[in-house]
This record gives structure tokens, C-alpha cells and sequence, in this order.
């Protein structure tokens, strides 16, 4: 496969991650990177090293009630909390490589044209933020791929919408590419193969982060949502201190159950099942580097000669979170590239890139 350059927007937990995972992937060359403070651009490559010793203990990561996002205006703030800094900048602005922007974004639109692909590592406060930046993508003439790591269900329909417009942009737009959903839709999918009727996929998963918790202060806020007391309005608004009760009160453990994880819909979507015979649930330990639990993706179903067994996938205990959303995000980025390269446009999710059911 030609070289792939690619663009990773926010440098936060995720972004970090997969700038460094990129570097043992073939073919893929990262030469743009920006956050809510600023912008890299660098068609030689970026040298990933220095980037991610300057963002180490460096991410800004607490939402944003002043923030200008999708209008071209300043991402500004006044708001100082969620900043671990070293040093004067904030974000990937303490990179020598990066200078500060009012619209980091519109930076990398402005450079599509050598861009292949673009990953969104971008939060997901607003629901419509991720369909609102591929929209910039699209109106400022962009035609490649677009790919993000969302977890809600509800944010791809509002991707499907815009369906139309990313084909008539000559827009890949793979959704919802990261672990989960991502990687084990991907999984479910396949496990559905065996069967003529799928009746049930049940994913569990269990993420073990107290060496990587500061890094992911953002991925553990969004995962509050998820808990049937908050929604994602109220776990915008927590502060650091209340995110820190909500986890000394279940001492560092949560446990979640029946989530909004786009799965369900990227499984129908691909015909495999109805989305409400998808479950996702898990448990989050910050205290602890190990999983609190194995995380499996179970399909049940009806072979064509009459049986009705489970297939399992069962990820081993010793990957990361970051490891099994940054490996499968690339490797869906390389998958849409090639889906682009040959003149295919439009939204996919990570089941319609396996076997078809
Ligand atoms: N699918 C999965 O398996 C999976 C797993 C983990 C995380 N995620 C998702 O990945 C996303 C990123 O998580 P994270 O932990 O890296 O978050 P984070 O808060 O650490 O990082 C977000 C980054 O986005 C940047 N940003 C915010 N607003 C911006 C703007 N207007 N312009 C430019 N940059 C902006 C921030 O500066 C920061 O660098 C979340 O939505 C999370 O839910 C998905």
C-alpha cells in the first residue's frame, strides 16, 4: 500500500496514543496534529518523539462551557482546572513543533489536500460536535478519510445524515473505530459468521487504568455519563473534585451496565442484528493497572443445520485500552483509506469492514 498521511485531531489520552502506536504501522506517515490550543503540521512527518514528550502530563482535557468550536472563532478559555502543565504552554502548543491557533481545526482543513485521512480524537460532550467537525471537513473541500473513535449510538445517525454530503465530498467517514465500540463490533461480526440468525451480543469489557488514569481524565468523565445518575450534560459540568467522590465512593471501581455504546446500531447497521439484542457493559478499575475483568464479546446464534451455540472472542488480559483502541483505529484508518483510494464514499462502521453478513 502507497504511503498514508494522516492527521490526528486532539492530542489528549486517545491522540497521544495513537501518534505513537502509528509509528510500528506500515505506510503511515503522521504529519498534522492539533488540540483545542494549537496546531503541528510538518509533510516531512512529525518527528512523534518530541510531540509526545512535550504533551507528557500536558493535556487539557476538562470540557468547555466558552469554547467556539465549529464556527471558525477562537477555542478559548478561562476555565483552569484539567491542566497538568509543565512549562509556559498548555497542550501541544509546548511542542516545538506546534504554534498556537484560534482555530486549530480549520488549520488542518486548510492542508487537506495533502492529507489522506483525519482521525478524531476529539470529545464528545456535545453529541453533535464529531458530525459538526466532519462537516467542516466536508464544506472546506476536503475529500478523504475521516475517522473517529465515538462511543454513542445516537451520534451515528447523525453521521448517516450526512451520508449524501461526504459522498458528493468524496468523504470516507468510518464511525465509531476505536475498542468499543470498534474493534469488538469488529470481533462480534465476525464470530456472527457461523450463524444464519444472530440472537444476542453480549460485550463486556474491562479496562484496568491507574498508570494511565491522568492521561485519560477525559475517556473516565465521558464513561460517568454512562452511569444511570448522570447524562452527559451533568458529567460535563462535574468538577475534577466530583469526579474524584463519584470514584472514591465505589473505591476506584465502576461498574457500568446497559451503555449507549454504538455497537448496537454498527452491528444492525451491517445486518448481523437487531440493536436491541446488543448489550454492552464493563468495568472501569483507575486503582488498578490490571483488568478488573476479561473482556469478551459473546454471539449467540442459530447455525444454518439447526444448532444454537456461542461464539466468544476474549481479548487478552495484558492489552491496554490504549492498545486496543489505537491499534484497531488505525488499522480501520488504512481499511478506509483503501475504500477511499477506490472512489468509495459515504459512512461505514467497523462490522461493514468484515466479512458480510
Ligand atoms: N471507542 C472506544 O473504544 C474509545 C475508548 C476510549 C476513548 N474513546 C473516546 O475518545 C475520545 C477522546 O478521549 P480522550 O481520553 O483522548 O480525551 P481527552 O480529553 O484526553 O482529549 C481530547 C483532546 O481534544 C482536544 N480538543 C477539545 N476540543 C477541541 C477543539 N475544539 N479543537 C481542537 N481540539 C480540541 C483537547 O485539547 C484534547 O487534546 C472521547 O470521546 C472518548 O469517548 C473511545
Amino acid at each position: 500500500m502507497d504511503e498514508i498521511t494522516f492527521a490526528v485531531l486532539g492530542t489528549g489520552g486517545i491522540g497521544r496514543r495513537a501518534l505513537e502506536v502509528s509509528q510500528y504501522k506500515d505506510t503511515l506517515t503522521p504529519v498534522a496534529a492539533c488540540d483545542r490550543h494549537g496546531v503541528a503540521v510538518d509533510f516531512d512527518g512529525l518527528d512523534v518523539d518530541e510531540l509526545l514528550a512535550a504533551t507528557e502530563g500536558n493535556i487539557d482535557s476538562e470540557p468547555r462551557d466558552d469554547e467556539v468550536v465549529t464556527d471558525g472563532g477562537a477555542a478559548t478559555s478561562t476555565a483552569e482546572g484539567g491542566v497538568k502543565q509543565h512549562g509556559e504552554d498548555r497542550g501541544v502548543v509546548a511542542s516545538s513543533q506546534a504554534r498556537p491557533s484560534e482555530d486549530p481545526i480549520q488549520a488542518i482543513i486548510d492542508h487537506g489536500d495533502r492529507i489522506d485521512a483525519v482521525l478524531l480524537a476529539l470529545p464528545n460532550y456535545e453529541h453533535d460536535f464529531i458530525p459538526r467537525t466532519a462537516d467542516r471537513f466536508a464544506e472546506g473541500g476536503y475529500a478523504g478519510v475521516v475517522i473517529d473513535v465515538l462511543k454513542r449510538s445516537r451520534v451515528i445517525d447523525m453521521l448517516d445524515d450526512r451520508s449524501e454530503a461526504f459522498e458528493e465530498s468524496g468523504i470516507t467517514f468510518i464511525c465509531g473505530a476505536g475498542a468499543t465500540p470498534g474493534l469488538l463490533t469488529g470481533a462480534a461480526a465476525l464470530a456472527a459468521q457461523s450463524f444464519v440468525e444472530v440472537t444476542d451480543v453480549d460485550i463486556w469489557w474491562g479496562v484496568g487504568l491507574e498508570s494511565g488514569y491522568e492521561d485519560n481524565r477525559g475517556t473516565v468523565r465521558e464513561d460517568i455519563a454512562h452511569l444511570p445518575e448522570y447524562d452527559i450534560e451533568t458529567a460535563r459540568e462535574l468538577s475534577e473534585d466530583e469526579i474524584e467522590a463519584i470514584i472514591d465512593d465505589r473505591d476506584g471501581v465502576i461498574e457500568f451496565e446497559d451503555m449507549e455504546h454504538a455497537d448496537d446500531v454498527l452491528l444492525e447497521r451491517a445486518g448481523v442484528c437487531d440493536a436491541e439484542d446488543v448489550s454492552v457493559g464493563g468495568i472501569l478499575d483507575v486503582r488498578n493497572d490490571e483488568k478488573p475483568t476479561t473482556t469478551t464479546v459473546r454471539v449467540t446464534g442459530r447455525t444454518f443445520d439447526g444448532e444454537t451455540a456461542t461464539n466468544t472472542f476474549r481479548l487478552g488480559d495484558e492489552t491496554s485500552m490504549e492498545a486496543n483502541v489505537n491499534g484497531p483505529a488505525l488499522g480501520y484508518l488504512k481499511a478506509g483509506v483503501r475504500r477511499n483510494r477506490a472512489g468509495e464514499y459515504g459512512v461505514f462502521g467497523p462490522a461493514e469492514l468484515m466479512p458480510g453478513f
